[in-house]
């Protein structure tokens, strides 16, 4: 856990006085918009993400693919289909730098991009950043032929001295710290002299489906890829050298980012529908449907998106949310009021995330009265009666938003420095007071009696 924001701003975390009813509209997924800026800048021609999501980590991204040479242009449909990024891929260059912030996809998806650019590629980032593994993509790209300047220890800051190509070939990496390695190094593998076979050798790898998203999204741009999933070999990945097409894609909604509000349906026993849910993905997010129906709610999927609705009980949870692990954050805050415990297994990773997060949420929940014990792998969370408090939030988004739904039932949370949602939700207070405010018009009228229209 580092150390607190040094923004001393508290949000008093709106309480729900009544059921929410409510429709949202999450912005675009941050796993996919950054997936489609690094395979756009290593494509043969130009490509247009629609909808992407625009915060903190995604224009790093797009900053980070310009520094090496693309273009990057925000244009705004004018038929209302909303915003998009054109990019133009060019020949890849350096002397270049990259402030990855606290993305851990720009930390692990650059390098590999950088190694093909004909010139060094400084990269540097917030304090937390330099805490974060980046060891399996350090020490993969030199077997793999590659340069790079660090302290010794696989750590930012760094610089890789790309060379305009990379050989490639066959590689093992321990990815159990993080799924992102394999992605990072599949990403850019086509464009590798002899493309790349990845194989995991260390502990159980999390985040798989991210892992799918990459071989998806890679597949889409027309790269031959052998996966695991295929019936190929358990761990390994094979990428085919050769060229990438340039897309135009629609970008999903982030369903993590969609978890606060389904919590919210499910903690204030009401309805939320969020547009635009995907029939088939590969976001985590979507297993939210199956973990909070178990929780206690029912869904549905729709023309109008996913409905949530809360059963008015909140069941505890025993699960391995290895697959999930962002998502275990928002399942924390529902737990600690549920009632019943819960155990949350195979997400020790997630203490090399944006902060210690198995620390943060246990001190945090305990902080407003919880009783929330920290696993080898995970957390046990005994429901308890909670009080207000300030909930710090150590620069994580996901702090943030379980914060903000801890608040929905206790008064008198406050919230640290909300603004750190804007790392993939800068959005997040007015969606959530828009949410809130959707209540009163399911019920028809707004608080002074006048008729609310329901949004688009
Ligand atoms: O590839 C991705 O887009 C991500 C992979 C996961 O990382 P880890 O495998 O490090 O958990 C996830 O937690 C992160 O939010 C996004
Ligand atoms: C772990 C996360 O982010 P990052 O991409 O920085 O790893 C997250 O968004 O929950």
């Amino acid at each position: 856990m580092s150390a607190h924001s040094s923004s001393a701003d508290f949000w008093p975390a709106p309480s729900a006085s009544a059921p929410v009813d409510a429709a949202v509209a999450v912005p675009g997924s941050k796993s996919v918009t950054n997936r489609a800026l690094v395979l756009a800048a290593l494509a043969g021609g130009p490509g247009r993400l629609r909808r992407p999501l625009r915060s903190r980590d995604t224009l790093l991204m797009a900053d980070a693919v310009r520094a090496l040479g693309a273009s990057v242009e925000e244009g705004t449909d004018s038929g209302g289909a909303g915003e998009f990024w054109d990019v133009a891929p060019a020949g890849l260059r350096g002397p270049a730098t990259v402030d990855v912030g606290n993305a851990g996809t720009v930390m692990r998806f650059l390098p590999p991009l950088a190694a093909l650019a004909d010139g060094p590629v400084r990269f540097d980032g917030d304090p937390r950043s330099y805490e974060r593994p980046l060891h399996g993509v350090i020490d993969a790209l030199r077997a793999l032929g590659a340069r790079i300047e660090d302290d010794g220890r696989g750590r930012l800051p760094m610089t890789v001295h790309g060379r305009g190509s990379l050989p490639g070939g066959s590689v093992e990496i321990d990815a159990s710290s993080s799924s992102q390695f394999v992605s990072a190094l599949l990403l850019s593998a086509p464009r590798f002299d002899q493309g790349v076979e990845v194989r995991h050798t260390g502990g159980t790898l999390p985040s798989v489906p991210h892992i799918r998203m990459t071989v998806d999204m890679l597949r889409a741009a027309g790269v031959r890829v052998e996966a695991p999933e295929d019936g190929g070999e358990a761990d390994v990945w094979r990428i085919a050298p050769g060229p990438l097409r340039g897309r135009d894609l629609v970008v999903e909604p982030d369903l993590s980012n969609a978890q606060p509000f389904l919590a919210a349906a499910l903690v204030t026993g009401g309805r939320v529908t969020v547009r635009d849910w995907p029939e088939r993905t590969t976001q985590p997010g979507d297993a939210l449907r199956r973990i909070f129906t178990e929780m206690g709610g029912s869904c549905e999927l729709g023309e109008q998106g996913l409905t949530f609705t809360g059963g008015g009980r909140i069941r505890g949870l025993d699960a391995d949310l290895g697959d999930v692990g962002e998502l275990t954050p928002g399942i924390a805050a529902v737990a600690a009021l549920a009632d019943s415990e819960s155990v949350l297994r195979g997400v020790g990773h997630l203490r090399l995330h944006e902060t210690d997060r198995l620390a943060a949420l246990t001190k945090e929940i305990n902080g407003l009265g919880g009783d929330v014990t920290e696993t080898e792998d995970g957390l046990r969370i005994r429901p308890r009666p909670l009080h207000g408090g300030v909930f710090h939030t150590y620069d994580d988004h996901r702090l943030a938003t379980a914060g903000a739904v801890l608040g929905l039932a206790v008064e008198g949370v406050e919230v640290e420095n909300i603004a750190t949602t804007g790392k993939t939700m800068p959005d997040f207070p007015r969606l959530w007071a828009d949410m809130l405010g959707g209540r009163t018009a399911a019920h028809g009228a707004g608080p002074g009696g006048e008729r609310v229209e329901e949004r688009a």
